[in-house]
Formats: C-alpha cells, sequence, structure tokens
C-alpha cells in the first residue's frame, strides 16, 4: 500500500471529525482521549469508496482465501457492501437481533457449512466485536480465519482474536496516525504524546492470555524479551561484533539497515556518506556493481567508521566449506577485507559455517544465517529454520545472528534483521513481500529493519531514511515498554 495514499486518508479522516481528541468512553467503558467515529464516512462516497477499496487491496497483499464476506454491523456493512458488489464477491449479513418473523434466521445471505467468511470491521480496540460476529457466523458452520481492520487502536485486539484463531490484519495503527497528524501539525505533541501514552497503558488483552497458547510464537518470544540493546551488548556469551553493533545502535538511535541495492560505486559510496548517520548497518550486494574496483572496500570502511555503521556484504553463501573460504577470502571481491559481516544459507549444513569461519574468525567478522526469506513460497521455515539455528547454536563463536521474518530464538546474544520492510505491507512483482517496521519489531520480535527500495525510490532519500528510522526506533522502545510492564 502506499505510504503518501494512507497518509493523505489520515488527514481526510481528520477533516471530516471521523478522528476525535477529547474525553470519549469506549463500548468497554473505558475513557479514551481519542476517538475513531467511521460512522460519518456514510456522508461520505469519495472518503467510503477509498476506504473500501484500501480494505479490498489489503485482502488482495494478504492472499486470503474465503467464500464470503461480512462486515461487522453497523460501520463495516456499508464498507462491506461496496467492496462486494464493486468485485462481484458473495456477502453475508450477520444481524444483531433475529427477527421474531419470517425465517428468524441470524445471518442473511447463501452459504455451506465450512464455508469461510472473511469478516471486515471499521475500528478494532480489543477485538470483541469481530469475535461476537465470528461467533454468530460459527453457530452457522461457517468457518472464520482471518479479518481486516482499517483502524487498529493497538489495545490488544491483535492478540486476542489470534488466541481465538482469527488473523487480524489492520490497514492503520493507532501509532500512525498520531504520528502523521502530529507532522501534520493538526495535534500538539503533547495530545500525540497523550494518546501514545494511553494505548501503551490500556492494553486490554491481559498479560495471563498474552503469554498463553493463541500468541504467536514470534510474539511470545518478543514479550521475554525484556533486555535493551545496550543491556544485550553487556552479556557474557555475546559475540563481540554483536556487542558493537548493539551499541552502535542504542547510540544512533537506530535498527535501520539500508540496502544499497545500487549499481554504481559512486552511488553507493554516495549513500554512505549521505545517510550513514541514520542507519546501523550498509548492506552491499558488490556482485550488481558495474564498476567494482578493488579499493571499494577501503572507502566504504572509511566512511563506516567516519558515521559508526557496520559493513554488511549480502552473498548468501551456500556451497561446502572448502568453496565458500576461497569466495570468502579471494577472488575479485576479498569480502572478508571490507565486509564486517556476512550471510549464509544453511543448505549445505554446518560445513557452510567452518568455511566461512576459518577466514572470517581470525579477523574478528560475524556471521549471519538465512533462517526465514521475504519471498513468497520460501522453503526457509519451519524445520528448516529450527535446524538452521540448531547450527548457529553449535557456532556461537562465529554466528551471532539471523536473517528471518521474525524472532526465532529467545536467546538475546542473537540479532534478528528482517528484510521485506516497507512503510506498507504488499509486495513487487517478483515476489518480495514487505512487512512494516511496526510490525517487524514490535510485533514479530526482531532486532533490526532491512530497507532497501522504500528509501532508494525515494525522491527524498535522506528523508525516507530518517522516517524508517524513526519509525524502527519507536517501534523498539514500544516493545521495551511493553515488555517491561
Ligand atoms: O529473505 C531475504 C533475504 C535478503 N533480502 C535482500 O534484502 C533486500 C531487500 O530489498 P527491498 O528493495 O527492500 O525489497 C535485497 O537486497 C534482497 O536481496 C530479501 O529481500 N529477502
Amino acid at each position: 500500500m502506499d505510504n503518501l495514499c494512507i497518509d493523505s486518508l489520515i488527514l481526510k479522516l481528520h477533516d471530516v471529525n471521523a478522528v476525535k481528541f477529547g474525553d470519549y468512553k469506549l463500548k468497554s467503558g473505558m475513557m479514551t482521549p481519542i476517538y475513531i467515529d467511521l460512522r460519518v464516512l456514510v456522508s461520505h462516497p469519495v472518503l467510503m469508496n477509498q476506504v473500501s477499496a484500501l480494505i479490498y487491496q489489503r485482502v488482495l497483499e494478504e492472499e486470503l482465501q474465503f467464500d464470503s464476506v461480512c462486515g461487522v454491523p453497523y460501520t463495516a456493512l456499508p464498507m462491506a457492501t461496496i467492496i462486494c458488489s464493486t468485485h462481484e464477491l458473495p456477502m453475508l449479513i450477520r444481524r444483531k437481533e433475529a427477527k421474531d418473523y419470517g425465517t428468524k434466521r441470524l445471518v442473511e445471505g447463501s452459504y455451506r457449512e465450512g464455508d469461510i467468511c472473511l469478516i471486515i470491521e471499521d475500528t478494532v480496540t480489543s477485538g470483541s466485536s469481530i469475535l461476537e460476529t465470528a461467533e454468530v457466523l460459527y453457530q452457522e458452520g461457517l468457518k472464520v480465519t482471518d479479518a481486516i481492520v482499517l483502524m487498529d487502536r493497538e489495545q490488544g485486539g491483535v492478540d486476542m482474536l489470534a488466541s481465538k484463531g482469527i488473523r487480524l490484519h489492520p490497514i492503520i495503527s493507532m501509532f500512525k496516525l498520531v504520528n502523521v497528524l502530529l507532522a501534520a501539525e493538526r495535534i500538539t505533541a503533547q495530545t500525540a504524546q497523550s494518546v501514545r501514552k494511553f494505548i501503551q497503558e490500556n492494553n486490554t488483552f491481559s498479560p495471563k492470555e498474552k503469554n498463553g497458547n493463541g500468541v504467536s510464537p514470534a510474539k511470545k518470544l518478543c514479550l521475554e524479551q525484556q533486555l535493551s540493546y545496550a543491556e544485550r551488548a553487556k552479556l557474557p556469551d555475546v559475540h563481540p561484533l554483536a556487542s558493537k553493533l548493539l551499541l552502535m545502535m542504542e547510540e544512533k538511535q537506530s535498527n535501520l539497515c539500508l540496502s544499497a541495492d545500487v549499481t554504481s560505486t559512486k552511488e553507493l559510496l554516495q549513500l554512505a556518506e549521505t545517510l550513514g548517520s541514520k542507519i546501523c548497518v550498509l548492506k552491499t550486494h558488490v556482485d550488481i556493481l558495474k564498476d567494482f574496483t578493488s579499493d571499494l572496500g577501503q572507502k566504504l570502511q572509511t566512511l563506516a567508521e567516519k558515521h559508526n555503521f557496520c559493513i554488511f556484504e549480502d552473498r548468501k553463501f551456500a556451497d561446502i566449506g572448502n568453496t565458500v573460504k576461497h569466495q570468502y577470502e579471494g577472488g575479485i571481491y576479498q569480502i572478508s577485507s571490507w565486509s564486517h559481516m556476512v550471510n549464509a544459507h544453511g543448505v549445505p549444513g554446518p560445513g557452510v559455517v567452518k568455511g566461512l569461519s576459518a577466514v572470517g574468525k581470525p579477523l574478528g567478522r560475524g556471521l549471519l544465517l538465512i533462517a526465514q526469506m521475504s519471498s513468497q513460497g520460501s522453503l526457509a521455515s519451519g524445520e528448516y529454520t529450527q535446524a538452521v539455528l540448531q547450527i548457529a547454536e553449535e557456532h556461537l563463536d562465529f554466528v551471532f545472528g539471523f536473517i528471518c521474518g521474525s524472532r526465532i530464538t529467545k536467546r538475546p546474544e542473537f540479532i534478528h534483521m528482517t528484510p521485506g520492510v516497507q512503510m506498507h505491507t504488499g509486495g513487487d512483482s517478483l515476489g518480495q513481500r514487505y512487512s512494516t517496521p511496526e510490525d517487524v519489531i514490535y510485533h514479530k520480535g526482531s532486532d533490526i529493519i532491512i530497507v532497501g527500495r522504500g528509501i532508494l525510490e525515494a525522491s527524498d532519500r535522506l528523508k525516507a531514511a530518517e522516517s524508517y528510522r524513526k519509525c524502527g526506533w519507536d517501534a523498539y522502545e514500544k516493545r521495551l515498554s511493553q515488555s517491561s510492564k
């Protein structure tokens, strides 16, 4: 989803008074300093169509499979109607009360037992309204696996529904909303802070349930991860490179790795110079450079020292130990001489780590194992990921972390780095899939976001890098504040 499109939608929602600040009561009786009232959209057809289109776009991005769509009554009803009518999808209507005449049905429309129904909702706080609708659908023999919501107040709805087996896909988070309104000077810093504080302090999903079975393993590991980057840097078993990186991250308040996927050395060096202050890691693919020269490594190292970042050549080694040893040390790129860290697939087994370690360990370098990949249909999952973790645990003197989609171990010594990050979910035409910085750091418990085209294709790369740095850092601070509760 296009970031600018979401930002402008937020401002329009504010224009039509769908976002209100003051003292409001929620369905639960809880008082809130921010109230989302999407009922007004019925009077703004252009906006209503825009919202419905965004919801449908999310359905496509998530590649959801379903037989029918049901909007939670009443606010999401017109949205579901527009989506179903525009895209010719079967719709169901859940009645709030059964009629005392006629069929007395609670669900209107045609369906068969076992059909999957996708739920659409306008705003989520605890998730109870979605669950109520799902329960009515269950009584009719329907299945509910996913729900899409326009606004997530981030007060526990995602976790509560996950604990009931429903994946909730939010489009706009409360933190995003507040950040956009603040940046547009629609609200003061004080108002923004009071809303953020309220959200952080009023999670409706209880800690007992938080650690229960329904929460995704990554979120559970993330909740158990209570140490700050700086604290982890001082752990006795932490790899020296991980320690250096974690301290760098804390000092620069950056968990952003720039994936500098450019094809000219001039542009690569320019990126390192101009964005160096915003990042903790500069990731390269030197084999895509059309004009590589042997002095590039030295130049990158000078910039890494100047701006305090680490260099990561994303070489993805995947051969037997003896071959990767040569590939790492020799050839035209001589990667081990300038890159602080490299990565490898686990496919060849532990030999790949041994081969790389023979070259890199004496130089103080470190290795990231590729435990999961961001691309659609990746085979790196499940048992494979666990086997990679096992290899890492057996080579703690060289392996210091993972390339992964979410935290895979609670060991705080390991650094988790996640590619496939943009401000909005989606993908490219070649199978790349994107998650947001907040999702990756806060919900999935990763440590570093790897961003390429989200920054490289922006008209102002510095501004984009700052925005990713801030989003990644805010999500980390939010995670820390939640886990220390
Ligand atoms: O699973 C993986 C592993 C590595 N990558 C690399 O990260 C960047 C992503 O670039 P975007 O422009 O942000 O899509 C790229 O260098 C990949 O080679 C990955 O995407 N997924």
